[in-house]
């Protein structure tokens, strides 16, 4: 880790504005100008201590030291998180509803998503034959989240397909800072959080019963310690948190099929499928290609960290995408090299795409396994089952932009299915072991 003494700060008065606009590149780009991995900025008229790299990771999720009420900014609320949910809370409180959130993920739980996505995309596959056109990433949203509502217990109808994968669309697509996305996140929260308060409540009456497995039904019968029913406003919240994410999970297969466009050996090696290489290869999707940029925490004390007084109340960002690409942990950081996680020792705060430390003491992804067997079995699926060409069309990817995505969202052409059933890339027995 490197660190500069006295602690550099950040060249601009406040920094929200130059985040904005260099997006992903805006830790890391400071952190190189001033040649160290902890740094002073303003950010949204705030001082905040910047971090990035292994050790940095370590220090944010220790909750001896951080906590996370108040530290989400209030448009993420509005928009992507919600108000009220998992994310801002701490202490027993937290990992009270962390155990609610992670008993839904059992191995039974995981495989039923991994089927449930797979049986969508061969239906969707069935289509594409017949299209000039597929704008993949558009399909794939679709294809998690007609599986992903599915998996939660929800009561989706065939007519509401379009608005509720919209509105899960629109409230991940929203951070960033585009005026146009916060708003229709904003939009797309509310009626959907109205949507998700009507099924909790007939859930709680009786009047709709969806298997008690299901998220659906233990978010609407979880209690509190105290032993009432969470408030309907953050039950919905809650039960959102649930499912919504995985549509993250549509740009980052979208990013694993941009690679294998631009390093033609993968696909061979996807297929062979040797020493579980689709594994190796959804991790280093996940290590190389951005989604998530950064994590905001609050001091929950006074303490010095590498000379630095970290003042109770003090914002402290960590940069997860620029710790996963730092060079003391990666070798080659800014290759993409599946084959560097086949003898990875593992460390819960070097490769952070999801949040670092611990599943239940800490805010780590309650979503990270589920994460990394649905893209291991889309890779497989798109490698193994169909073929397909990709026409000329625009694959850069705006760094500024987030979350980002190629610009054309990945056209392909001349779908054509191999395999009549999608039971070999289901049963495949190495994406059935999660982390
Ligand atoms: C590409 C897919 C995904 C990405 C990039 C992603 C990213 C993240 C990140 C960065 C965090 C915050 C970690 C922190 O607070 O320090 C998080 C937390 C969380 N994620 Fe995910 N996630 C993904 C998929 C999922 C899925 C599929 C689910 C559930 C089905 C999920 C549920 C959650 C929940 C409930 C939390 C809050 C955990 C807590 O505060 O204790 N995520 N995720």
């Amino acid at each position: 880790m490197k660190v500069k003494k006295p602690i550099p700060k950040a060249k601009e008065f406040d920094s929200t504005m130059a985040l904005i606009n260099e997006g992903f590149n805006f830790l890391p780009n400071r952190r190189k100008e001033l040649g160290s991995d902890i740094f002073e900025a303003r950010l949204l008229g705030k001082k905040s201590l910047c971090i990035a790299g292994e050790e940095a990771a370590a220090v944010f999720y220790d909750n001896k030291y951080f906590k996370r009420a108040g530290a989400a900014p209030k448009p993420l609320k509005k928009t992507l998180l919600g108000e009220g949910g998992l994310h801002g809370r701490d202490g027993e409180d937290h990992h009270h509803q962390k155990r609610m959130f992670l008993s839904m993920m059992t191995p039974e739980r995981l495989e039923d998503m991994k089927r449930m996505a797979i049986e969508e995309l061969d239906k969707k596959a069935s289509q594409w034959e017949s299209m000039d056109e597929v704008l993949l990433l558009d399909e794939i949203e679709e294809v998690l989240s007609r599986s992903v509502m599915n998996w939660a217990g929800l009561p989706l109808k065939e007519s509401e397909v379009k608005q509720r994968t919209q509105e899960l669309v629109a409230m991940v697509d929203s951070f960033g800072g585009s005026l146009t996305r916060f708003k229709e996140g904003a939009e797309a929260r509310k009626s959907h959080e109205a949507w998700l308060k009507e099924i909790i409540s007939d859930i709680r009456e009786g009047v709709y019963s969806p298997p008690s497995h299901t998220a659906a039904y233990i978010v609407a019968m979880q209690k509190s310690p105290e032993g009432k029913l969470l408030n309907l406003d953050v039950a919905a919240v809650d039960l959102n948190n649930a499912y919504r994410p995985i549509i993250a999970a549509a740009y980052l297969i979208v990013f694993g099929v941009l690679a294998i466009h631009e390093y033609p050996e993968m696909k061979p090696k996807l297929q062979a499928d040797k020493n579980n290489f689709s594994k190796l290869f959804a991790q280093e999707v996940r290590r190389y290609y951005p989604f998530a940029p950064a994590m905001a925490a609050k001091a929950n004390r006074d303490f010095i960290w590498h000379g630095y007084h970290v003042k109770e109340d003090m914002l402290v960002v960590l940069d997860l995408f620029g710790t996963n690409r730092h060079p003391d942990h990666w070798e080659n950081a800014d290759e993409f090299i599946p084959e560097r996680f086949a003898n990875w020792k593992g460390s819960p705060f070097a490769f952070v795409p999801q949040g670092g430390g611990d599943f239940h003491a800490g805010h780590r992804c309650a979503g990270e396994w589920m994460t990394v067997m649905v893209m291991q079995a889309f890779f497989k699926y798109l490698t193994e089952n169909i073929t397909y060409t990709v026409p000329e069309q625009d694959l850069s990817y705006d760094m500024a932009r987030m979350p980002t995505m190629p610009k054309s969202r990945f056209i392909i052409s001349n779908v054509q299915k191999i395999r009549q059933s999608p039971d070999n890339i289901i049963n495949h027995r190495h994406s059935q072991t999660v982390m």
